[in-house]
This record gives C-alpha cells, sequence and structure tokens, in this order.
C-alpha cells in the first residue's frame, strides 16, 4: 500500500488539484490532515492559484476518517490522538478560505471524507457515488460539522435521517436534495470541477459557505418538531445507543445558537463518545467483520475462487425458500428439490413471497425482482443435478436422512461441485459420513430469514478442501452475506456460543421470575427479542431437537426444563399456531397470554428448584448478567477450543 499522502498540481487554468492519496480507500490518517493543511495554506499564498479542487485517488473520494486511530485511541484512552481538524482546518482554513473551492467527488463520499466536501463551497460528483455519515454506526458522531454542515444542506429530517440510518444515498439523489451541486461523468469530473472553481473565484457562480446557511433549516418551531420526533423514534429503535441522542442534542445547538456553536459542541461531545464502551465495542466490530475475509491457509495461499453459477436447493421450507431468494437476487441460478408437488409449490411461492415483500417495501425495484423470479425453478428428482457448482442440503435435521441425500448428491453432480449442509447443530463429518468426497463436503448455515439476516457460518471440518471454503466464502460474499470460516462442533460458534442464553432464561423462569420481565430486560439492554419471544418464533419443536443435541455433547452444564413439553402437551407451538407464552393474531403486536402462567408453575413445581419453595429476588441487571454472561463463557470455551 502506498503511504499516505497529499499531493497538489496547479494547472495553466489557475486551478490547485488538491489530492490525498491512502487506498484502498482514501481513508483520513492523521498524516493527510497535515498534508492537507500544508497544500491549502500554500495554495492560498501562492499569486499563480485562483481556486481549488479537492479529491481523493484512484477513483474513490475517501472512505473517511481513518478507523484505526479510534482504535490506538480506545487502547490508550488517549484522546489527544485526535487530530483537531474541525475548527481550524475545515472551517477557518477551507470554508473561511480566500480561495473557493470545490470537492470533486467519486465512488465513496463517507463520514470525515463527506465532512471535506461539505467544507468546500461546492461539491462536483460522479454518477453513483455513495455519499454518507456513517460515524453512529461506529459509536461516534460526525465530527468535523457533518452535524452543523448537512442539515443546512438538506435539510433537518432527511439530515437525521442520513445519520441516525448511517445508510447512504447516492450522488443522483444527493443533487437532487442540494447536497451535489451537479453530477457529470467520472471522466468529465475534474474538468468540471475546475471550471466551477473558476466560476466561483470570478463570481459567475455563488461562493456558498454551508455552515452559514439557514435557508434549509425551517423556523425554530418546526426544528424542534422534527427534532422531538426524531429523539422519539431513537427511543424505539436505538434506545441504548448513546451516540445518537448525543448527535441529536449536538444538531439542535447548532439550530439554536448557529453553526459555529454546533461544531464547538461537536467537537467535544465526539472525544465523549470515543471513549464510549458502545464505541469500542462497535469499533471492533468494523475491524473484526473485515478479520473474517482473510483466513489461514484458505485466502493467503494464492488461489482463486472458481464461478458459481448454479446452485441446488434442498428442501424448500423456511430455510431453503430463504437460501435461494438471497441467491436469485444476486443472480445465481438456484433449483429448489423437494419431494412432492405440494411441497415444492409452497417454496417457490415463499421465494417469490420474500422477494415481492422486498419490492413492497422499496428495497426492490421491480424490473429485479422480475429477474430474480425467472432465476428459480423447481425439480421433484436428481436430473438437473449434473451442471450444478453447489448443491446447499436444507432439510429437517435428522441424521439418516441427511446422510442419504449426500450419497445421492455426490452420485448426480459434478466432481467439482461443493456438498453444503444448512445444518445447524448436526457433525458434519456425520453428514458425510458414507460419501468418498468429504473434501467437498462444507457447512453453509444460514440465518432465518435468511435472505434478511447477513451472517452465514461456514463450518470447515478437518478434511475439507481450501478451495471449497474460499468458493462458499465468494458465494457469501456475492450475496452480500458476512461469511465466517468455524471449526466443527455441536452447534457450531454461534448456536454453541447461545445454547446457554436459553437455558439461563428458563433457569430464571424455573426459579420464579417473570418470563415477561426477562424479556422486557433483555430487549431494554439492546437485543431485538427476548429469549422466550424467541423461542415462540423458532418453534418449540426446534429448540426441544437441538435441546437434545447439546445435552449429550454438554452434559456438565446443561439444565433440563420440563416447561416447553408442558407448552406444547397444552396444544402451544409459539407463533406457528399462535399460543405461546405471547398470543400473535396477524396484523397485531404480541401480547402476554396470562393463561400460560399456570403452565409455567406446574414447570417450577417440577424443578423444584426455588428456595424455600419461593420466587428468587433478583434485580434487573442480575437478569441481564445471568442470561448472558454464561453466553460470554461459552464464547471463551470456543476461542480456547480453537474453533
Ligand atoms: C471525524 C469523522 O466524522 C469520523 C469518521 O469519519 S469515522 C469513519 C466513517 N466512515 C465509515 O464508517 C466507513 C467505514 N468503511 C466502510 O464502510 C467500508 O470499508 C467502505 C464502504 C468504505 C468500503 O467497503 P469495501 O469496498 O467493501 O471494502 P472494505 O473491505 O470494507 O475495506 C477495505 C479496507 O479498507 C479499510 N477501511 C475502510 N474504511 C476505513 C476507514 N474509514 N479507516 C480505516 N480503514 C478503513 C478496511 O478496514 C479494509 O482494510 P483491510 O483490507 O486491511 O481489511
Amino acid at each position: 500500500m502506498a503511504k499516505a499522502k497529499v499531493t497538489m498540481e496547479v494547472g495553466n487554468d489557475g486551478v490547485a488539484v488538491i489530492t490525498f492519496v491512502n487506498p484502498p480507500v482514501n481513508a483520513l490518517a492523521i498524516q493527510i490532515f497535515a498534508g492537507l493543511k500544508e497544500k491549502w495554506n500554500e495554495a492560498a499564498m501562492r499569486n499563480d492559484v485562483k481556486a481549488i479542487v479537492l479529491t481523493g485517488y484512484g477513483g474513490r473520494f475517501s472512505g473517511g476518517f481513518d478507523i484505526n486511530v479510534f482504535e490506538k485511541v480506545h487502547k490508550t484512552d488517549d484522546v489527544s490522538l485526535l487530530p483537531d481538524v474541525s475548527v481550524e482546518l475545515m472551517t477557518n482554513i477551507m470554508e473561511d478560505g480566500k480561495k473557493p473551492a470545490v470537492a470533486a467527488v467519486e465512488g465513496l463520499c463517507l463520514g470525515g471524507g463527506l465532512e471535506l466536501a461539505l467544507g468546500c463551497h461546492a461539491r462536483i460528483a460522479a454518477p453513483r457515488t455513495q455519499l454518507g455519515l456513517p460515524e453512529l454506526s461506529l459509536g461516534v458522531l460526525p465530527g468535523s460539522g457533518g452535524t452543523q454542515r448537512l442539515p443546512r444542506l438538506i435539510g433537518l429530517p432527511k439530515a437525521i435521517d442520513m445519520m441516525m440510518t448511517s445508510k447512504p444515498i447516492m450522488s443522483e439523489e444527493g443533487e437532487k436534495l442540494g447536497l451535489i451541486d451537479a453530477v457529470v461523468p467520472s471522466k468529465e469530473l475534474l474538468k468540471v470541477a475546475r471550471q466551477w472553481a473558476l466560476d466561483i473565484a470570478e463570481r459567475h457562480k455563488p461562493w456558498m459557505r454551508s455552515l452559514h446557511r439557514t435557508d434549509k433549516i425551517g423556523s425554530l418551531s418546526e426544528a424542534h418538531e422534527v427534532l422531538k420526533l426524531a429523539r422519539k423514534q431513537v427511543k424505539q429503535t436505538a434506545r441504548n445507543m448513546p451516540q445518537h441522542f448525543a448527535c441529536l442534542d449536538v444538531i439542535e445547538e447548532g439550530i439554536v445558537h448557529g453553526g459555529y456553536n454546533g461544531v464547538l459542541k461537536e467537537a467535544k461531545v465526539f472525544e465523549d463518545l470515543v471513549l464510549s464502551d458502545t464505541s469500542r465495542g462497535l469499533v471492533h466490530v468494523f475491524f473484526a467483520q473485515r478479520a473474517t475475509s482473510k483466513v489461514p491457509n484458505v485466502t493467503d495461499i494464492g488461489l482463486k475462487p472458481r464461478p458459481v453459477k448454479k446452485v441446488a436447493i434442498i428442501g424448500g421450507g423456511l430455510m431453503g425458500s430463504g437460501i435461494a431468494t438471497s441467491l436469485v437476487l444476486s443472480n445465481i441460478f438456484v433449483i429448489i428439490k423437494e419431494i412432492n408437488p405440494e411441497y415444492l409449490q409452497k417454496g417457490i411461492k415463499t421465494v417469490e413471497a420474500n422477494i415481492r415483500g422486498l419490492v413492497a417495501r422499496k428495497k426492490l425495484q421491480q424490473d429485479k425482482a422480475n429477474k430474480a423470479f425467472s432465476m428459480v425453478k423447481g425439480v421433484l428428482d436428481y436430473s438437473e443435478f449434473k451442471d450444478v457448482d453447489m448443491v446447499i442440503e436444507a432439510v429437517i435435521e435428522n441424521v439418516p436422512l441427511k446422510q442419504q441425500i449426500f450419497i445421492d448428491i455426490e452420485k448426480v453432480c459434478p466432481p467439482h461441485c461443493i456438498l453444503a449442509s444448512n445444518t445447524s447443530t448436526i457433525d458434519l463429518n456425520v453428514i458425510g459420513k458414507k460419501t468418498s468426497s468429504q473434501d467437498r463436503v462444507i457447512g453453509a448455515h444460514f440465518f432465518s430469514p435468511a435472505h434478511v439476516m447477513p451472517l452465514l457460518e461456514i463450518i470447515r471440518t478437518e478434511k475439507t478442501s481450501a478451495q471449497a471454503i474460499l468458493d462458499l466464502m465468494a458465494v457469501g460474499k456475492t450475496i452480500k452475506k458476512v461469511p465466517v470460516v468455524v471449526g466443527n462442533c455441536t452447534g457450531f460458534a454461534v448456536n454453541r456460543t447461545f445454547f446457554p442464553y436459553a437455558q439461563s432464561a428458563q433457569f430464571l423462569a424455573n426459579l420464579g421470575v417473570d418470563v415477561y420481565r426477562i424479556d422486557a430486560q433483555i430487549i431494554s439492554f439492546g437485543l431485538p427479542i427476548g429469549p422466550f419471544q424467541l423461542q415462540d418464533l423458532a418453534g418449540y419443536g426446534v429448540a426441544i431437537a437441538t435441546g437434545k443435541e447439546y445435552s449429550s455433547a454438554f452434559p456438565d452444564r446443561i439444565f433440563k426444563s420440563p416447561l416447553l413439553d408442558l407448552l406444547i402437551k397444552s396444544g402451544r407451538n409459539g407463533k406457528n399456531n399462535g399460543k405461546g407464552y405471547y398470543i400473535y393474531k396477524k396484523g397485531e403486536k404480541a401480547r402476554p397470554d396470562p393463561s400460560v402462567l399456570p403452565i409455567i408453575e406446574e414447570s417450577r413445581r417440577l424443578t423444584n428448584i426455588m428456595p424455600g419453595g419461593k420466587p428468587i429476588s433478583i434485580t434487573d441487571q442480575e437478569i441481564v448478567e445471568m442470561i448472558l454472561f454464561p453466553v460470554v463463557n461459552e464464547a471463551c470455551r470456543v476461542l480456547d477450543e480453537g474453533l
């Protein structure tokens, strides 16, 4: 990787083009800011420079501030490692400087990158450039004036939405909103930006300082209403996220006391947030997610992923149809095999419903949906398996059935075909035992709903070849999942880590703690639903089947509760039949079902673990710890065993 640097070239037209160079995403490292300051000051001083164009090297403007610096701050607790650029560089030198500056943005323009562009006096973009302020997803807020300048350019509601969701928009939308002054073909980007900068210098175009604008913000009372609504939404969607509330406070400061005061408060709050536990956690997640794409002896031995164009899914149930949906949405041809026309029809209909759901939620355009519909085909036998590149078996968790399927597919598929199973618990060596192709046997564990959840757990055995692992990782990336390669054990890494979660919840319920209180505390801690509602959603059959696997694999740390059996006996099966710990009615929110309480009482009577026969007294904090600490312990075991 080239060393981070900033270059400047002054043309005969009197425009200085300042370029920052730090591939692959031109992250704004400390030396980039130092270089920018130096070059900007030089351009300001030189008589032959009339205007400035700011751009990024290699077709990507910038992926934002260098996140490695956050990591260093987290290790040292030393916030002085953060560059102090918001006021001095971006406001005083750039925005209030004596020469006009135009940002020429392309590819990526995120975080601090967009903030640099906002500090310029106009922005020209190439088509489909991503523009966004994703800082909240790292536990911080935009720290270089973004909280102040973005609302002033595009209005409060849209600016708040972009910051709260951390989702980028495209330059075409940016142009409509007033964030971008013109979208031009990539090859004309610099030419147009240069001319634009000269036009500003000669007063043919307005010299706009974003921080001084007020025209898009509306009246104070309107702004208060927008902020009130935003706070209400955050309470529902991110109630434990300090950065969301802090960001709204900082925006409000600028609305009430002016942009400059907003920038000052922003810088102060930014430092506080960098040191928060939330930021430490989310920055860890950022690097950890990327580290998953580097697997020793797989991604570093010069192998190239082979193309996977056609995939067969065996079983068109909830998982199979969800996986099929993911694949066809990424232009991979899918055949779904079922055992009878009725099941097959149901599977195909589920794929169609999944795709239609995305269109209805405006996440997919109709023409792309039509293309996806055309990529899936249902079959009842193996005759179309002769040219598939991968099979993903997604039938019920039944060892003999899976073994037979693997014997069959080994016979009918081409020799390069990857033989994958979507099992969530069963040992892959057992599944592939009766084949002689164990180097091609691999786990492809998706999470329900498979077309929505990003995680793809890839399970390797000692015999799985590096090529098969690499191919599945590449498919995972193509279908926009986060593929994580793990070792083979009961429950693999994810469910193995989480089995104590349901166990502890059952343990507490049998100790007399109210199940709805437990769910509420876990939600309040930040999980989307609690353990009992999760059981309702997954169905009790799954919990009982997997529970048996864990009992035999880890007998020394199992709590056996009769509650699920009692629930099933009383005709309950969770969301499936509308009756579980909660009542489920179409179109209504799930609500607690008081008639379940005698069944829980019966379970308590049978387990008889309440001290003195009375419910234990426990604080809310202890509930969270009793449920999640065992999960942390199990995660440590998973790491310790090298899985
Ligand atoms: C003061 C400011 O307000 C504060 C900030 O700006 S905070 C930073 C805000 N920016 C962000 O959150 C963007 C983070 N980056 C991303 O979302 C994505 O990397 C991206 C959309 C830019 C590119 O995605 P993609 O092309 O898939 O590449 P991806 O694999 O993620 O990244 C490529 C490499 O660049 C690194 N990288 C990406 N953005 C980075 C950043 N802002 N800082 C440091 N490294 C970064 C990645 O770690 C990865 O490194 P690796 O190859 O060694 O693993």
